[in-house]
């Protein structure tokens, strides 16, 4: 029996995928095999020793300790595109509501009072205030070109917007993706240089905390809107107080609320909704529980953000051998040598390294005894070893 530990609401459909007579999945489990979470900010002493991966039903990994997995041999699956149509729409939204002031003119709407006539009145004097912009013609900076800043390029080029974009990691996939029609910016600062609205679509790392910060605002057009559905902290919040002030910034959408951002009529801040669909909830969920059985029951590894991707069938009735090391060299000739002394026979085998780490797949003809693994386990700079039946 396998159990699996939760934090957040996990779709069910997502849980329906681990079969009741293997698995348990509950949000209060002693001993789990595998934690799976959304946004929970995930502390390491919540991953007992004996957890064998995490999976993170969505796209950011930010609330997990990556690289402490990592030294613990503990491979972190994310679920990258399951989301991305949901941010897609709520940020095409956040043009839409930026551009024609939707919020505010609401709430001034839904504040009036008096009789029929006098609202009538209120509403045919009031609502210059409220006059926009349309989407056509207008340069919308996207800045991250991955799953979800892919679809807002190409559906702001449907919109009829001229869209700039800029990613210096671009995979060759995303960039077969795009439409031909995006421009290249060569820079951050190039970017906002050019656009009238910029959309953020990086993760948060250390290179891309602060991306969007007070000289980056000063440079940019004045009369900017920025929409920032990535993370909180990619965007220097106080930059963007101080610009807003100044009127340089028109106008700031957000799905990150703060107290600092509370009450201001040109911040419209979403309670973190990008992923909040049913149809995005389900997807995540969905693929990152198919990703952890798979892991669980065949050592496979899709779509993990700190090892390499290792696919290899299971082939004849033997066992399989999952070994997770050091990237440092003969590490494979010490397993294999271990396998050999003991007479076993290897019949398939995958190895593959990424940045620190190697992960070594075996499949063996009959069983592996104990004391094989132990001599593995025991070799300097191997993290894990695993028999999978
Ligand atoms: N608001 C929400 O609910 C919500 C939902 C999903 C994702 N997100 C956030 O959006 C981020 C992006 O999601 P995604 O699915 O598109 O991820 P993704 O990994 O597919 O794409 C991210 C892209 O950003 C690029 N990038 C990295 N550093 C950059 C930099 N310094 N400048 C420009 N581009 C850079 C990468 O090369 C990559 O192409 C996630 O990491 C997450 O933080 C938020
Ligand atoms: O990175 C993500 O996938 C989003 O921020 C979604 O977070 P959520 O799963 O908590 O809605």
């Amino acid at each position: 029996m396998y159990r699996i530990l939760t934090f957040n609401n996990i779709s069910v459909k997502g849980l329906e995928r681990f079969p009741r007579d293997q698995y348990e999945t509950s949000s209060d489990i002693a001993h789990p095999d595998a934690v799976m979470l959304r946004s929970h900010k995930l502390q390491e002493s919540e991953v007992p020793e004996a957890v064998l991966a995490v999976g993170r039903a969505g796209a950011g990994v930010n609330n997990i300790p990556v690289e402490a997995m990592s030294r613990r041999g503990i491979p972190v699956f994310n679920a990258p595109g399951a989301n991305a149509n949901a941010v897609k729409e709520l940020t095409i939204a956040g043009l839409f509501l930026a551009g024609r002031h939707i919020c505010q003119a609401w709430a001034f709407a839904r504040d009036l009072d008096g009789t029929d006539a006098e609202i009538n009145a209120a509403v045919e004097q009031g609502k210059k205030r409220f006059t926009g912009f349309e989407l056509p013609g207008r340069t919308l900076g996207v800045i991250g070109l991955g799953a979800i800043g892919v679809e807002v390029a190409n559906t702001a080029i449907a919109l009829g917007m001229n869209v700039v974009g800029y990613d210096p990691e671009i995979t060759v996939r995303r960039a077969w993706q795009l439409s031909s029609r995006v421009d290249q910016a060569h820079s951050v600062d190039e970017l906002m240089s050019r656009a009238d609205m910029v959309t953020v679509h990086a993760p948060l790392n250390e290179a891309t905390r602060g991306l969007i910060n007070g000289s980056r605002l000063a440079a940019a057009n004045p009369g900017l809107v920025l929409l920032n559905f990535a993370r909180s902290e990619v965007v220097e919040e106080q930059a963007v107080l101080e610009a807003l002030d100044r009127e340089h910034l028109a106008g700031y959408v957000c799905d990150f609320p703060s107290n600092a951002l509370k009450g201001r009529d040109n911040v419209i801040a979403l309670p973190h909704l990008g992923a909040s669909t049913v149809e995005s909830q389900e997807n995540c969920a969905i693929m990152v529980a198919d990703q952890l059985r798979e892991y669980l029951e065949t050592g496979n590894i899709r779509n993990a953000v700190n090892f390499p991707e290792v696919v290899m069938p299971r082939g004849g009735k033997g066992n399989r051998l999952c070994v997770v090391n050091a990237n440092v060299p003969n590490m494979l000739g010490r397993i294999s040598t271990a396998l050999a002394d003991a007479g076993l026979n290897i019949e398939d085998m995958y190895n593959k390294s990424r940045d620190e780490l190697a992960y070594t797949v075996v499949d063996v003809e009959g069983a592996i005894p104990p004391a094989v693994v132990e001599t593995i386990g025991a070799v300097e700079g191997v993290l894990r070893v695993r028999v999978i039946e």
